[in-house]
């Protein structure tokens, strides 16, 4: 399928009533496509509403799970492939469409297209690829991400991207039309491909929920964005300039993609990274402790993800994981699972501590236990397991691929390419400081409560039961001639 010339866009613009007010698409340095000013755009530029429209996007262009419903009303052949694989999730519903249209514009000749056609047939010709997020990445540029958080994030993406499409193409089977396209024309990296678009392109408005807005998703993302969108009474989206930002002619127009967002994120969700952040943070999965004989039971309950949140902000490190405390507990401390049978006959798997029933707190454990006498305790426990999941990030880390010179001009056409060495690098460096400053602490705070009173007496009895139960020192008795 052809790209498009960015050179057409402002005749799709015209064709489809996109209003570019006071913007036009550049090429911009080392981010693709961008929004520039056209004029100055000052305070002055408002109008009597107070409103200085900088860009206005009819809202039947809104690529929303609304308008995929419409277009299922006028093409029967995508009505057919929603019903068997769609209602599910915007994300998945719009992705079906990008999809489509994707096939759409492969076909040679309009005459040979399957589909009615709509603007984003023509629109997703303009749009940039590969994306640079790291499920595109080679796999070698992938392995330039070992012992980052992103690592293990990024294989889980694409094999649940793989499992999504292979899902796709069995529900689609048992229509013959769908069966042809999926084997032959719509392809694995095609639904790849339309992940990237809906992950570095999709927002959220107010009105339509999550949805792409053509012309608006060329703008790019700043600390110090200019310009917010919102929707407007009729439901058409518009880009506007924030209080008091004065831009002038020719300068970038920029919108936030997140204000606290991790470097992770940023290059998982849209394949850069903000040098003018100053987040600091990642987040590691947590396993079950080897021994724990709850451990299964334990992921099995627990309602979100069983991970951890490590940050540093002004110099002050913090931990945050509500999943923590549930896999430190044991039954000995008061923690107990038990099947119970409901009022329609099924069984239920509960959780209970200190024989209350907490199956709906699961994530709540460390308030739960904050007036236990073993409080302290169970922290230091917590402390400890944490400081070995670090350490081990800490290893993984550091031993991972050195990256050469980035500025190097890829010699070999499969050698990583420089921008992704460079994204890889930075991340590396940023997770890095974070894991030694949270190491640094842990020890601290292990060093603290290892001099706690509650535990020095609590360490000091379970090291007398072991002494009791440990087998005594060999006594003359035994040499003697048995
Ligand atoms: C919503 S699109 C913006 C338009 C995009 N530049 C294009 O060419 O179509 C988001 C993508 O723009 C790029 N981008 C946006 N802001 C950026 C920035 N501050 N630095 C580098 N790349 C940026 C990233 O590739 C991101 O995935």
């Amino acid at each position: 399928m052809a790209q498009l010339s960015i050179e057409a866009f402002p005749a799709w613009a015209l064709l489809n009533n996109v209003d570019f007010v006071d913007a036009e698409i550049r090429n911009i340095g080392g981010k693709g496509f961008g929004l520039v000013a056209k004029h100055d755009i000052t305070d002055e530029s408002r109008d009597a509403s107070g409103q200085a429209t900088i860009l206005r996007i009819p809202r039947d262009l809104v690529l929303s799970s609304e308008a995929v419903e419409e277009y299922a009303k006028v093409d029967q052949n995508f009505k057919q492939l929603l019903d068997v694989a769609g209602h599910q999730s915007t994300r998945g519903d719009i992705m079906l469409y990008l999809l489509t249209h994707l096939v759409q514009s492969k076909a040679t000749s309009p005459g040979t297209r399957a589909f009615a056609s709509t603007p984003w047939t023509e629109y997703i010709r303009f749009l940039p690829r590969p994306i640079p997020v790291p499920t595109m990445w080679t796999n070698d540029e992938r392995e330039l991400l070992k012992g980052t958080s992103l690592e293990a994030a990024v294989s889980a993406k694409l094999s649940a991207l793989s499992s999504e499409y292979d899902k796709l193409c069995e529900e689609a089977s048992a229509l013959s039309f769908w069966n042809t396209i999926l084997s032959e024309v719509a392809t694995l990296d095609d639904w790849v491909l339309a992940d990237a678009w809906y992950r570095s392109r999709c927002l959220e408005l107010p009105r339509a929920g999550h949805a792409m807005v053509p012309g608006l998703d060329m703008a790019n993302h700043s600390q110090s964005h200019s310009a917010y969108y919102d929707e407007n009474s009729d439901g058409d989206v518009v880009l506007l300039p924030r209080l008091g930002s004065n831009i002038p002619a020719g300068a970038e127009i920029t919108i936030s993609y997140g204000e606290a967002k991790p470097a992770a994120e940023m290059l998982f969700s849209y394949g850069f990274i903000d040098k003018d952040s100053t987040v600091k943070e990642l987040t590691l999965h947590l396993e079950s402790l080897p021994d724990d004989p709850l451990g299964r039971a334990k992921l099995h309950i627990y309602k979100g993800p069983p991970t951890v949140r490590l940050s540093i902000t002004n110099d002050n490190v913090h931990w945050a994981s509500p999943f923590l405390y549930l896999l430190i507990l044991n039954e000995e401390d008061g923690l107990a699972f038990r099947v119970l049978q409901d009022t329609s006959g099924g069984r239920q798997l509960k959780l209970f501590w200190q024989e209350e029933d907490v199956t709906e707190r699961t994530g709540e454990f460390e308030t739960l236990v904050q007036n236990h006498p073993l409080h302290q305790v169970f922290k230091l426990r917590a402390v400890a397991v944490l400081e070995e999941r670090v350490a081990m990030q800490l290893d993984r880390i550091s031993s991972g691929p050195s990256y050469g010179a980035t500025e190097q001009s890829h010699a070999a056409a499969n050698e990583p390419r420089g921008e992704c060495r460079l994204a890889a690098e930075t991340l590396r460096d940023l997770e890095t400081q974070v894991l030694q400053g949270v190491a640094q602490a842990l020890e601290n705070e292990k060093a603290r409560l290892l001099q706690d009173k509650a535990v020095v007496t609590y360490l000091g009895s379970t090291e007398d039961v072991q002494n009791e139960q440990a087998p005594g020192p060999a006594s003359n008795d035994d040499d003697e001639f048995s």
